[in-house]
């Protein structure tokens, strides 16, 4: 009988799940992919058959949250797992905290620790951990899995963690973390394939997507990343304002009487491309909608960008190689060449044909810094997480 892993990945409304095939070696191959998307809304789960793309589902679902779109989510799977032995379920978790610098295989203790965590990340670590809960009631005997997102820049030089704060909040974990780890250890892991000996040199990996951030590798490591202590800093995002003054959220409380779930709200929720155009959080609706407000939007993301690149390029010493990557980053032309313009400077220089098709490699041939689009694949790396732990 095959073994197989079940990937969850549970966002703010959404859930995207994954049934992976382990095959002897082990190699991992995707089965099905998934999402139940709207989660307490208009929600709809879709899924596709992973090798071919083959739709297999598209329709309504009642799921009023994150345990009910669990359930569904077994539910359609139950039947489909008939000749498979589930060996365990892998999670995406946003936040680590201080303690967790790898996966780890997580039981009531765990749980705990994590839930702790929470408030420094109200947008992603309620419902990731949400999804182990529903999965331990569901399948009480699974062995679970937690990915995190802050693992991979566990290698963050202190003078890159530290904040200009006293010494003791550093020590009590108010600290750089950093955010997108598992995509960016996938890129990481496919580097060399794409710039050969380069992947081992100043690399900027810039993930934009609904949530965007850059990560600074050397030998592909994470050596800088703009998000911080939770995934709010850094740049501007679908609806979180990214990197703004501190003393903005105390004039918002002392001086327009908002409360904490006010500001917090705010600035998780109504900011960045949103709160920019008035519009939409959906690049691709702002790239065509075309107004103004728009415009503006999408100007500032790009700026944002390409000054952060500037800055990660300092941490860096130079710069060999820019990569783009997530829904943004592997799909929006427009905006991967309005942010290789503003580093012309630089000395990069782009393809426009080959960024009309996507790649991978953008860049001119003489252009000292390669430009290129590689896809993420953050189930991937939670399989391998997940079963080497759970082999274990
Ligand atoms: N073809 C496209 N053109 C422009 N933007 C796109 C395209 N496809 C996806 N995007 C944008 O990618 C973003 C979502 O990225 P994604 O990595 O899927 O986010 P997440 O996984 O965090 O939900 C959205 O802003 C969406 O508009
Ligand atoms: C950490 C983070 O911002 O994740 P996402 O992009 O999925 O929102
Ligand atoms: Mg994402």
């Amino acid at each position: 009988m095959d073994n197989a892993i079940l990937i969850i990945n549970a966002g703010s409304s959404s859930l995207k799940f994954a049934l992976y095939r382990v095959e002897p070696g082990p190699s991992f191959e995707p089965w099905y992919r998934g999402i139940i998307e709207e989660i307490g809304g208009a929600s709809r789960m879709r899924v596709s058959l992973a090798p071919t793309a083959e739709e297999l589902l598209d329709q309504p679902l009642a799921a009023r949250d994150h345990d009910e779109a669990i359930w569904e989510m077994l539910a359609w799977l139950a039947p489909r797992l008939d000749g498979l032995d589930l060996i365990a379920a892998g999670h995406r978790v946003v936040h680590g905290g201080a303690e967790h610098a790898a996966p780890v295989r997580v039981d009531e203790t765990v749980l705990t620790k994590l839930e702790r965590l929470i408030p420094i990340d109200p947008l992603h670590q309620p419902h990731n951990l949400a999804g182990i809960r529903a999965l331990l009631q569901a399948r009480p005997g699974l062995p679970q899995v937690a990915c995190f997102d802050t693992a991979f820049h566990r290698t963050l030089p202190e003078l890159a963690q530290r904040f200009a704060l006293p010494r003791e909040l550093h020590d009590a974990g108010v600290r750089r973390y950093g955010f997108h780890g598992l995509s960016y250890e996938y890129i990481a892991s496919v580097l060399p394939d794409y710039l050969g000996d380069r992947a081992e040199g100043r690399v900027i990996v810039a993930h934009l997507g609904n949530g965007a951030s850059l990560c600074a590798m050397q030998n592909r490591r994470s050596v800088e990343t703009t998000m911080s202590f939770t995934p709010l800093d850094g740049l501007p995002m679908g609806t979180r304002c990214g990197a703004i003054d501190p003393a903005i959220p105390l004039y918002l409380m002392r001086e327009q009487g908002l409360d904490l779930a006010a500001v917090s709200e705010l600035l998780h929720q109504r900011s960045g491309l949103l709160g920019l155009s008035g519009t939409s959080s959906d690049m691709r609706q702002l790239l065509e909608g075309d107004t103004p407000a728009a415009r503006l939007a999408v100007a500032h993301f790009v700026y944002q960008v390409a000054k952060a690149v500037g800055a990660l390029a300092v941490a860096l010493d130079g710069l060999d190689a820019l990569v783009f990557t997530a829904g943004i980053g592997e799909h929006a032309a427009p905006v991967r060449a309005a942010i290789c313009a503003r580093l012309g400077w630089l000395g990069l220089t782009l393809d426009p044909v080959a960024n009309a098709a996507h790649g991978p490699c953008i860049s001119q041939p003489d252009s000292p810094i390669g430009a290129w689009v590689i896809p993420t694949d953050e189930e991937l790396v939670i399989a391998r997480q997940t079963y080497a732990l759970a082999a274990a």
